[in-house]
């Protein structure tokens, strides 16, 4: 989620705190301001944005705002004036900005996560934390993962779906990669004391983008206090790890944190503080849990709605069972053949200012949605994806891009993968809920995605 919901959500907002190179050209006399209106002081088009986002209509409001003022103009939201930019090259600016943007979370998203998590970071000290992460979710680490992955997937398969006639797949994925996350990502054992911090990390992201009033009974209250028991929890983890780690300094480093502890720099302090390790857990956490279980829900979704695809999907997923023996892992290379799944100062921009202070407000999603792209681009259809180099340079960008690209990506891979190729062999589906989706902020199918499934025949395979 975060970004990652923000960019579900259509528009990821962008502070800009300074220029200092000469890509985006300073302010010359002959830019002007961007067309379009700044509405009433202070509500802008707060309120217009918020009845779209209601009525999950938000996508066709940027398109009016685009198709009326064309591809830069201003508005002003939430008491704060905006450029509205999109397309690839808008994409381009956002991804190659970071010298002249910045990322700047709002205020309930920095109290909840921590200050020093990596969303709030800059310069050195972003580049520190992100490298640190890296090193644990880069693809050739994560190859030792898909067997614990795989794991939790059976498992879950087990206690959850088995012997069932009917589940709504929604809060089963978030579980699930709930689970994944906490084995995976923190090397907290199965069992009660996980369990117990579910519901706190799931309030924790509940609360990321609520009004910041913190008073008894708002979301936002909820969310802290489920961010300070989650924060409590980290900590104990962190001692613990440490003790283990300080016993056999050399034994592989499993999870996250473990890797995060072992991380020194050039004098040998530990690299990354205590205070940076829970809160990038906990950012780690809220940035795969919602995004990652939405992604395979919709998958479940849009698979149920495309017989077509449903059976040549399902085929290679056969075909992998098929080439194994029972009992037998998945590995790396099984995964690889899975392939049809799948300012401070002013700036110039395109001829127009973008004036100190302003936010710019980037709908990346305009871009995935453009037929002159993408030919009709709301069918599912992932065999457009088959002939990668037809796609234009920063037009397909669902993981972002530049200095700032999910780190993880691969680990939502693998994610996906596996826990689709389990439940394409074990089960077949059909949808028994509404087949609409509304926006939560994330986009969520409508009742959560309820389906009555059938075990199929394995042996058959
Ligand atoms: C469907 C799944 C996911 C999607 C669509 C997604 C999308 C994104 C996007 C678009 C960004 C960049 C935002 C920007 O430009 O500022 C991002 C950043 C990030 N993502 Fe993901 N993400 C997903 C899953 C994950 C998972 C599973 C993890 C953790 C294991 C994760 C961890 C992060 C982190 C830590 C950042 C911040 C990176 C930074 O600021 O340098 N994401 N994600």
């Amino acid at each position: 989620m975060g970004l990652f919901v923000i960019v579900l959500l259509v528009v990821i907002p962008v502070l800009l705190l300074f220029i200092s190179s000469d890509r985006w050209k300073r302010g010359t006399s002959s830019a002007r301001i961007p067309p379009g209106s700044l509405g009433l002081p202070v509500i802008g088009q707060s309120i217009a944005l918020l009845r779209a986002l209601k009525a999950n209509k938000v996508e066709e409001w940027v398109r009016e705002r685009a198709r009326r003022y064309g591809p830069v103009s201003k508005m002003s939201l939430f008491g704060k004036p905006m450029v509205f930019i999109h397309g690839p090259a808008a994409n381009k600016f956002v991804f190659t900005g970071e010298r002249v943007l910045s990322n700047k979370q709002v205020q309930s998203m920095r109290r909840i996560l921590g200050e020093h998590n990596i969303l709030e970071l800059r310069g050195a000290d972003h580049k520190r934390v992100r490298e640190s992460l890296m090193t644990f979710l880069r693809p050739e680490s994560l190859k030792h993962c898909i067997g614990k992955m795989e794991e939790e997937v059976r498992r879950h398969i087990e206690l959850e779906w088995d012997g069932h006639k009917k589940v709504t797949v929604l809060p089963l994925m978030k579980k699930l990669s709930f689970n994944i996350i906490c084995d995976l990502l923190f090397g907290l054992e199965r069992g009660a004391p996980r369990d117990d911090h579910l519901e706190s990390f799931q309030t924790m992201i509940e609360g990321i983008y609520s009004i910041p009033v913190n008073l008894p009974f708002t979301r936002y209250n909820r969310s802290l206090r489920g961010s300070a028991r989650a924060g409590e929890m980290l900590k104990r983890l962190v001692h613990n790890k440490r003790r283990e780690l300080e016993k056999d300094p050399s034994a592989p480093k499993r999870d996250l944190i473990t890797c995060l502890l072992s991380k020194r720099d050039d004098s040998g302090e530990q690299l990354l503080t205590d205070e940076e390790i829970i809160h990038n857990a906990r950012a780690v956490m809220a940035a795969g849990h919602d995004s990652s279980s939405v992604l395979i829900t919709f998958m479940i979704r849009q698979l149920s709605n495309s017989p077509d695809i449903y059976e040549r999907v399902l085929k290679e997923q056969d075909e992998i069972a098929k080439s194994k023996g029972s009992g037998q892992l998945l590995t790396w290379e099984d995964l690889s053949r899975m392939k049809y799944m799948l300012a401070l100062e002013d700036i110039e921009y395109d001829g127009y200012i973008i004036p100190k202070g302003w936010q710019v407000f980037w709908a990346a999603n305009m871009t995935h949605m453009n037929e002159s792209i993408f030919p009709e681009p709301s069918k599912f259809d992932p065999s457009r994806f088959e002939a990668q180099a037809s796609i234009p340079p920063c037009s397909f960008i669902p993981f972002g891009g530049g200095p700032r690209i999910c780190p993880g990506m691969e680990f939502t891979r693998i994610e996906t993968l596996v826990t689709v190729h389990y439940l394409m062999t074990r089960f077949t589906w059909k949808l028994l809920s509404e087949n609409s989706f509304i926006r939560d902020p994330m986009p969520v199918p409508s009742q959560g995605l309820v389906i009555g499934i059938t075990p199929r025949d394995i042996q058959l395979l």
